[in-house]
């Protein structure tokens, strides 16, 4: 499939920039909803069946490739297929927003302590959902440093999203925590990280010259922040949006930003390939 051809000027400068000189770019993608098709199981999520292979055909061509998500980042791995990978033997994963990490040359996950709000949080929420009489199919990941309330699974999930949003919020605030909406998910989590601060120490780290960031959801619009402000420094950048694969989900705040805009994880993967193509 030949490249796409990004919608902006700055879009098309950050394209450029990556395939002119790939050994100083880094692409970091979001996971579920770019990487992995969105699935009512969150437990079911699984990368794309081309999105690994086109990642181990392009990773070896680059400076970095980093998977920043919302997800612990041990379930980031485990769900994406990552360790072992052919390919991808210096990925990294930054989970939680950026609050833990793993690495693929040693395997370990790197993770802040969770605030005491969390156990709090945890301890309370059952007893807020059967107060609220919560419709069949809510369901709550604990994801150790945060719990998430999903609402996919309801009859009705955007009404259950809207009953939850004010109490979850209120509850949240009660421990210091923030609520980080989703695609019908309210996640209660600690402040302070965010996948734009994750992006922009990874840029540091490895020095990087151009950068290409893929996403789907709101949890992304701070990555994206961080490309425009170093594009403003002179760091080429290309912001890609992974559509909403035809279920009505779109997410126009990402969307109206992005530099391209690909139909889904199927999208995001035939992408790859085809800067993996270029890049042959
Ligand atoms: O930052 P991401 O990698 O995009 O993770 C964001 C949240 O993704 C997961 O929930 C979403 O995907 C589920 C599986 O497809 C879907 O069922 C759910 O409706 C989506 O909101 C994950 O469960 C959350 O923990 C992540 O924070």
């Amino acid at each position: 499939m030949p490249l796409p051809e990004p919608a902006t000027e700055a879009g098309r400068e950050g394209l450029a920039a990556l395939l002119t000189d790939p050994g100083r770019a880094v692409l970091a993608l979001d996971f579920d909803g770019t990487l992995a098709p969105i699935v009512a199981d969150p437990r079911q999520a699984r990368s794309h069946p081309r999105a690994v292979p086109a990642l181990s055909r392009l990773a070896p061509r680059l400076r970095a490739v980093a998977v920043i998500t919302g997800r612990p980042a041990a379930d980031a791995v485990r769900y994406g297929g990552f360790e072992g990978a052919e390919g991808l033997d210096h990925l990294t994963v930054l989970g939680a927003y950026g609050a833990e990490s793993w690495r693929a040359p040693d395997g370990a996950v790197r993770a802040e302590e969770p605030p005491p709000g969390v156990a709090a949080v945890r301890a309370e929420l059952p007893a807020l959902l059967d107060g609220l009489g919560v419709p069949e199919g809510t369901w709550t990941e604990d994801k150790g440093r945060a719990l998430a309330v999903h609402t996919r699974r309801t009859a009705s999930p955007e009404a259950a999203f809207s009953l939850l949003r004010g109490p979850l919020g209120d509850l949240a605030a009660r421990h210091g925590l923030v609520v980080e909406p989703g695609r019908m998910v309210l996640e209660l989590r600690p402040p302070g990280a965010d996948k734009g601060g994750a992006l922009d120490d990874f840029v540091r780290e490895t020095d990087a010259g151009a950068v290409v960031y893929a996403g789907d959801d709101l949890g992304d619009l701070a990555a994206y922040d961080t490309v425009e402000a170093l594009r403003g420094k002179g760091v080429p950048g290309l912001l890609v949006c992974s559509g909403a694969e035809g279920t009505g989900e779109s997410v126009p705040r990402l969307a109206e930003r992005a530099d391209l805009l690909v139909p889904g994880p199927e999208g995001v993967a035939a992408l790859l390939e085809s800067l993996a193509e270029a890049l042959d």
